[in-house]
C-alpha cells in the first residue's frame, strides 16, 4: 500500500464484525446484535437455501446470489452437477436480553433445485422442489407452502418453547 499514495498506512488490529459463517453463527450474532437496541427479549429470523453439491452454499448468502443471478442462475450453478438435492432454512433466534445466549429454532425442508416453474413473485420460491411433492413452492397455494415450509418448521419450535417458558 505504501507504493500507491502519498499516505501512509498503519495496519491496525481490530475485530470488526463481518458477518460471515455458518446460518447458525450468523443468526445468533444477528440476535445478539439486535438485543443490545432493547430492554425486552428479541425475536429474529434468517433463512438459508443450501445446495448440497456445493456442501450447503449459498446457504445464508442466497439474497445476494437470486438478486444477482436470479432463479435461472440459481439453476443452471447446480445443472452441472449430478446432485441437485437442496434444503431450505429458515432459523428463529430468541434472546432474552444482552447478557442471555440466543436460543435457536432450525427449521429444514428438504427438496431440489429445479428450473423455474410458477409464480415468480416471491424469492427463490420457482427452483426450490419440495421432496414429496410435484409443484414448486412458487406453484402451491399459499396454505399448502406454510404447512410444509422451512419457516412454518422453525415457528412450531419456537412456538412449543415459548408455551413451555410461560
Ligand atoms: O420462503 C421463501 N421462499 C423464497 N424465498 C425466500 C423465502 N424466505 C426467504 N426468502 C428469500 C428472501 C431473501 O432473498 C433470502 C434470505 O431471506 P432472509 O434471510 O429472511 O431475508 P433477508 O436476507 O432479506 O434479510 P436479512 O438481511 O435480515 O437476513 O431468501
Ligand atoms: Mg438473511
Amino acid at each position: 500500500m505504501e507504493d500507491v499514495t502519498n499516505f501512509e498506512f498503519d495496519n491496525l488490529k481490530l475485530d470488526l464484525d463481518e458477518y460471515q459463517g455458518t446460518p447458525e453463527e450468523i443468526v445468533t450474532k444477528k440476535a445478539k446484535l439486535a438485543a443490545t437496541h432493547t430492554d425486552n427479549p428479541v425475536l429474529v429470523e434468517d433463512v438459508s437455501l443450501c445446495f448440497n453439491a456445493y456442501k450447503g452454499l449459498p446457504g445464508p448468502y442466497i439474497k445476494d446470489f437470486l438478486k444477482q443471478l436470479g432463479t435461472e442462475g440459481l439453476y443452471k450453478m447446480v445443472s452441472g452437477f449430478d446432485d441437485h438435492t437442496a434444503y431450505a432454512q429458515c432459523i428463529f433466534a430468541y434472546c432474552e436480553n444482552k447478557d442471555s445466549e440466543p436460543v435457536l429454532f432450525v427449521g429444514k425442508n428438504e427438496g431440489k433445485i429445479v428450473e423455474p416453474r410458477g409464480d415468480t413473485s416471491f424469492g427463490w420460491d420457482p427452483v426450490f422442489l419440495p421432496d414429496g411433492y410435484e409443484q414448486t413452492y412458487a406453484e402451491m397455494d399459499k396454505a399448502t407452502k406454510n404447512s410444509i415450509s422451512h419457516r412454518s418448521r422453525s415457528v412450531a419450535k419456537l412456538k412449543e418453547y415459548l408455551q413451555t417458558e410461560e
